[in-house]
């Protein structure tokens, strides 16, 4: 009964509101608060320190994109590490491809995984999944003990750079990243909203055309529950065989596929793929100029 709304520092003088029907948990972590709500028309809503982090109705958009953008762009993706995404959604995607054998995920905090598995079973199924090895940690301690050249892909979903994610948007953790997948490895990390963060964008941009040395894209989705109604991703690979993140290698959204999947895909395609690269101009100009 009431509204929520998203009122935060990082997006000032706007919030998105979202009508309440019922507060389902609130708890405190180690590392933030933790809300589940019923919401009117989005469904159940999963927050963190005030920030939406996923609702039932969009967070196909979020998890779909972020996961087969890069698995889409490599032929046959085997290793795949997933920082942050302890809700489970993208380990529900990374599931959909058959030539992935081991799918290892570092979360920071285990509240974040116990509230999915209770309250959002649609997204917490990835967990299901035999090939998934959940960590809990911090995903920087994770990546300096990882093995160079270890794995195909890494996807980086964080919550905002202010709080427990701090760290996961600064130099230091990229180079990690690097030196933790093969050559021709690639990475796609939440990249917040042209919209909202431009300079922020601008610098994990520069930072990320110093330690990538395959190429560095920038692309972007619609998530109507996001500031702005949108969010970006950043896509880059290690120096080695070429990858083009713009058209899609290794399709998921063929129906031999998809008619065998329990979840059908609501949101990816081989088009929206490439279509997600295309930037307004001033996007462009700032993040093809870095
Ligand atoms: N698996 C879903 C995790 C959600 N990731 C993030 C949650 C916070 C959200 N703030 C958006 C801030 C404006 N760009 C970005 C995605």
């Amino acid at each position: 009964p009431g509204w929520f709304s998203e009122i935060s520092p990082m997006w000032p003088g706007e919030a998105h509101s979202l009508k309440v029907e019922k507060i389902l948990f609130q708890g405190k972590s180690d590392y933030q608060n933790v809300m589940v709500f019923q919401s009117s028309t989005y469904g159940k809503v999963l927050v963190l320190d005030g920030v939406i982090q996923l609702t039932e109705r969009d967070e196909c958009a979020y998890q779909e994109m972020i996961t087969h953008l890069p698995l889409c762009s490599i032929p046959n993706p085997k290793k795949v590490l997933v920082i942050g995404g302890g809700d489970g959604g993208v380990l529900r995607e990374v599931s959909r491809h058959s030539s992935v054998e081991q799918i290892d995920i570092c979360e920071i905090d285990k509240m974040v995984v116990d509230v999915s598995k209770q309250f959002f079973p649609d997204v917490a199924v990835g967990y299901d999944d035999p090939r998934v090895k959940l960590h809990i940690g911090d995903g920087v301690a994770f990546l300096k003990a990882v093995p160079a050249g270890t794995y195909d892909a890494v996807i980086v979903d964080s919550s905002d750079p202010i709080g427990p994610a701090q760290e996961l948007f600064e130099k230091p953790f990229f180079e990690s990243v690097a030196k933790a997948l093969r050559p021709g490895g690639v990475v796609c990390t939440q990249a917040e909203s042209i919209w909202l963060h431009m300079h922020i964008i601008e610098d994990i941009v520069s930072n990320c055309r110093q330690i990538f040395k395959g190429s560095v894209n920038y692309a972007w989705t619609t998530v109507p529950t996001y500031p702005s109604g949108v969010i970006g991703f950043m896509l880059c690979s290690t120096e080695g065989p070429p990858v083009d993140f713009k058209h899609p290698v290794n399709p998921i959204d063929r129906d031999d596929i998809c008619s065998k999947s329990k979840h059908p895909l609501k949101f990816y395609n081989s088009e929206i793929h490439s279509a997600a690269f295309c930037l307004p101009s001033f996007a462009k100009k700032v993040i093809e100029s870095k």
